[in-house]
């Protein structure tokens, strides 16, 4: 059966909808099978995914939840496979060792089958989503793979219409919020990236809990520390092979700058209202829709 293909303009690869999400297809020759092998993926019990929409986090929390699940403040060689568990043959993912964390851009009902009935705990990332965008820009920008060439605003349109790899922001939330509300009795711990941002010590020691890992405040305000933007930009310099995707500076998109609000440097007015205006049409409720006071 083919599936339905879209050639986004001014990008380098092009789009797969697979259930209901564009997958994009330089990541496998067949994505409905990519989709597929990951449903029935054998899961373990101490397995963790980080969910995330594109640019909220992910790899930021992947160092901080492996730091407290090993209780180690070393920096992991991130393996290549635990980049986005959809990025790789399910092949990589079986032979990773535990505790395995996933990160993936997939929705609840993409995740592993086993993983899923084992109950094993979900971290779900979410941040400002005009500060997704910016960020996401950057990083189509500059990634060889996608080497977009339009501009920022032009990029954003495709953002409101959700035509770009994963799909729709709103789509995308409005997913996670109802499985979170539909699922109360599945573990799913939602992190926002402004608050760990303001807040580390505080946001790592809830994540302990979460993960069931006993530390003290004086353990997550060093991980908090060893995490922080400019520290993890340094370690990552270091592990050069996980992020040589890029024509520019290979580290510029994965740590570019790590900021709350930079999309106020970038959206016009009429853009932040038709953004507002898409959020209030969607129903999108506040707590997703993080914002600095008006004053700060
Ligand atoms: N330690 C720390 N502190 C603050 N911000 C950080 C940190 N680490 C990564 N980042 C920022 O997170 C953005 C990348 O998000 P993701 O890791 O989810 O990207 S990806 O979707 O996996 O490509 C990207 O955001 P922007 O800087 O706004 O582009 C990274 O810089």
């Amino acid at each position: 059966m083919s599936l339905p293909i879209i050639t986004v303009p001014k990008m380098n690869y092009r789009l797969v909808e697979v259930d209901g999400i564009y997958f994009p297809d330089i990541f496998a020759k067949d994505p409905a099978k990519r989709m597929s092998d990951i449903k029935n993926l054998q899961g373990r019990n101490d397995d963790v995914i980080i969910a995330a929409y594109p640019k909220a986090g992910t790899h930021w929390v992947w160092e901080i939840a492996n730091m407290l699940l090993t209780k180690s403040l070393e920096y992991h060689e991130k393996p290549k496979e635990a980049m986005m568990m959809e990025m790789v043959e399910t092949s990589q993912l079986e032979d990773l060792p535990s505790p395995r964390i996933f990160n993936t851009h997939l929705r609840f009902r993409h995740l592993p089958e086993d993983i899923i009935s084992r109950k094993c705990k979900v971290i779900h990332v979410i941040r400002n989503p005009k500060d997704m965008a910016v960020s996401r820009y950057h990083h189509v920008a500059m990634s060889k793979d996608s080497e977009y060439s339009g501009t920022f605003h032009e990029y954003l349109s495709l953002y409101f219409e959700g035509k770009i790899a994963f799909g729709s922001w709103f789509d995308y939330t409005q997913d996670w919020d109802n499985v979170i509300e539909q699922n109360k009795d599945y573990p799913i711990h939602v992190m926002v990236y402004e608050d760990i941002k303001l807040k580390p010590t505080e946001q790592i020691m809830k994540l302990a809990e979460f993960l069931g890992v006993k530390i003290d405040e004086d353990f997550a305000k060093e991980v908090a520390d060893r995490c922080s933007f400019t520290k993890l930009k340094d370690a990552h310099a270091n592990h050069k092979s996980h992020f040589d995707i890029t024509k520019a500076n290979p580290f510029d998109y994965a740590f570019r700058k790590g900021t709350i609000g930079d999309w106020k440097n970038w959206f016009t007015v009429a853009e932040d209202e038709q953004f507002d205006a898409l959020c209030a049409e969607r129903n999108i409720r506040k707590a997703f829709i993080y914002d600095l006071p008006e004053d700060s």
